[in-house]
Formats: structure tokens, C-alpha cells, sequence
């Protein structure tokens, strides 16, 4: 159970050890990663061309999706430990993710979509996360307004919004739970300058308070230097074309 995983100073927020994986339907694997770690706190930049595979490792590292071989271990949690239901709870409380595709639930308000991630979270004070209903809208607005948008969009449904709000609704969405992990897929693309400085500048305070662990995928690699470390993936996984599992 996610309860049970043991969390000390010295283990590793993410660790992926002899790891493959490849879609269903599939016999290539797209991901092969003999062993990456990062430290708590670690904030990594991740890019690579266009199907390297970085979206694939996202949705492995946020237990969306299971390696055919090898273990990937969450704040010593392993993955394949859990049910899909454990991994969903596991992935509510401890992980913050932007999809490239928002996710967002597009009749519900703004608003709402944000605190309804703080509420599956279901967070105590002591987990620093504010408890109370009017507190948790309190911190969403304050975000959302962080992250340069109107205060009014708040209860509009967020189907009304340009794809570059509903990108900043995404982001909101993943901070509110104080995550101790978040996995961000090209978070930025949308934006234009301006207001990715502001993200930039919102995401990375909320990381250095909390200690969250970052792993940040884009092409931007202007925005590198803010990063404890930059990757490219194709030196992390070492997929051979054609070879089956
Ligand atoms: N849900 C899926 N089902 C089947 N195959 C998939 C799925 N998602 C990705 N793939 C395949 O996995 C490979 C890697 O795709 P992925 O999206 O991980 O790459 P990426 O590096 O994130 O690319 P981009 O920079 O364009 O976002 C591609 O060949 C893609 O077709």
C-alpha cells in the first residue's frame, strides 16, 4: 500500500533500474533504461527529438503505465507493488503531472478543476496542504493569478479558455497539492514569453519550498539553465530498433 512505503533521507525520489517498456501492440520497446535516479529535490531538464520517448517516460514514472521488465520506484514505493487503484491514489497524493493535453474536465469551471485535484489528494494540514474547502480555492485563486490569469476565468468552464490558459489551468492543477514529484510535459509550449517567465518563476518558488522532486520535458532549451541538471534521453535509454521483448 502507498502508506507503507518507506521514505528516508537517503532514498532516491525516482529510481528506474534495468527498465523496458513498450505500447501494447508493440514488440519494439521504446523506453530501455539500465538505471536513473534523482535525489529528492532534484529538478531535471529532459529533451530529445520528437518520439524519443520522454511522454512514454512520464506516464511510467506516473504509474500510468507498467515496464514489461525492470522496477520503477517512487519515494520507495515500487510501481508494479500496486494496483491501478493504488497507483491512482499514489499518484493523487504524492505526484504532480502536466499532460501535454491538459486533461482538463471541460464543463467544470476553472476552479473547480484545480480543487478537485486537491481534493482525490485529500491532504492534512500537517502535509502542508491548506484543508479546508474555502482555503484550497483561496490557494487555487492565488495560483491562477500567479500564473497571469484573470481572476474572472475562474468560474468560467474551462472549455471557454484559449489553450494557453487552459496550459496555466493545467499547471495550477498540478501545484495545488504541494506535490513531492512533478512531472511536467512540455508545460510551457503555449505560452508566450511573457507568461512563461511568470510560470517559470511560479513553478520553480513552489518546487524550492516544497522540495519536490522536477522533471521537466520541452524543446525550449532556453529554459535549461534553471535546472539542477539537463538530459537528453536518447543517452538515458538505449533502445535498439527491433528488438523484441
Ligand atoms: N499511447 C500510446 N500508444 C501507443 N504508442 C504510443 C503511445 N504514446 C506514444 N506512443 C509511441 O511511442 C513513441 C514515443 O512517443 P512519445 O510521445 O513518448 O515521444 P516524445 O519524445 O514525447 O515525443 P514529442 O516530443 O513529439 O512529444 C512514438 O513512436 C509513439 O508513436
Amino acid at each position: 500500500m502507498d502508506t507503507d512505503h518507506k521514505n528516508t533521507p537517503m532514498t532516491p525520489a525516482i529510481a528506474l533500474r534495468d527498465v523496458q517498456f513498450a505500447w501494447p501492440g508493440q514488440s519494439a520497446p521504446v523506453l530501455d533504461i539500465p538505471d536513473f535516479s534523482l535525489a529528492p529535490g532534484e529538478r531535471l531538464f529532459l529533451y530529445g527529438p520528437s518520439g524519443a520517448g520522454k511522454t512514454s517516460l512520464l506516464n511510467l514514472l506516473a504509474g500510468i503505465v507498467l515496464p514489461q521488465r525492470g522496477e520503477v520506484t517512487l519515494l520507495g514505493q515500487s510501481m508494479a507493488a500496486l494496483s491501478g487503484r493504488q497507483r491512482d491514489r499514489f499518484r493523487a497524493r504524492h505526484i504532480g503531472v502536466v499532460f501535454q493535453q491538459f486533461n482538463l474536465i471541460p464543463y467544470l469551471t476553472v476552479l473547480a478543476n484545480v480543487c478537485l485535484a486537491a481534493h482525490f489528494a485529500r491532504r492534512t494540514p500537517e502535509d502542508g496542504t491548506p484543508a479546508t474547502p474555502s482555503d484550497v480555492r483561496n490557494h487555487a485563486r492565488e495560483l491562477l493569478c500567479a500564473l497571469g490569469l484573470p481572476l474572472e476565468i475562474a468560474e468560467q468552464p474551462a472549455s471557454n479558455l484559449s489553450v494557453g490558459q487552459q496550459q496555466r489551468v493545467a499547471v495550477a492543477r498540478a501545484l495545488i497539492t504541494r506535490p513531492e514529484i512533478l512531472l511536467a510535459d512540455e508545460p510551457s509550449s503555449a505560452l508566450d514569453s511573457d507568461h512563461r517567465d511568470a510560470f517559470m518563476e511560479v513553478m520553480l518558488r513552489q518546487v524550492a519550498e516544497t522540495g519536490s522532486t522536477l522533471i521537466f520535458v520541452s524543446h525550449d532549451r532556453s529554459l535549461a539553465t534553471a535546472f539542477d541538471h539537463q538530459q537528453d534521453l536518447r543517452e538515458l535509454s538505449r533502445v535498439s530498433v527491433g528488438e523484441e521483448l
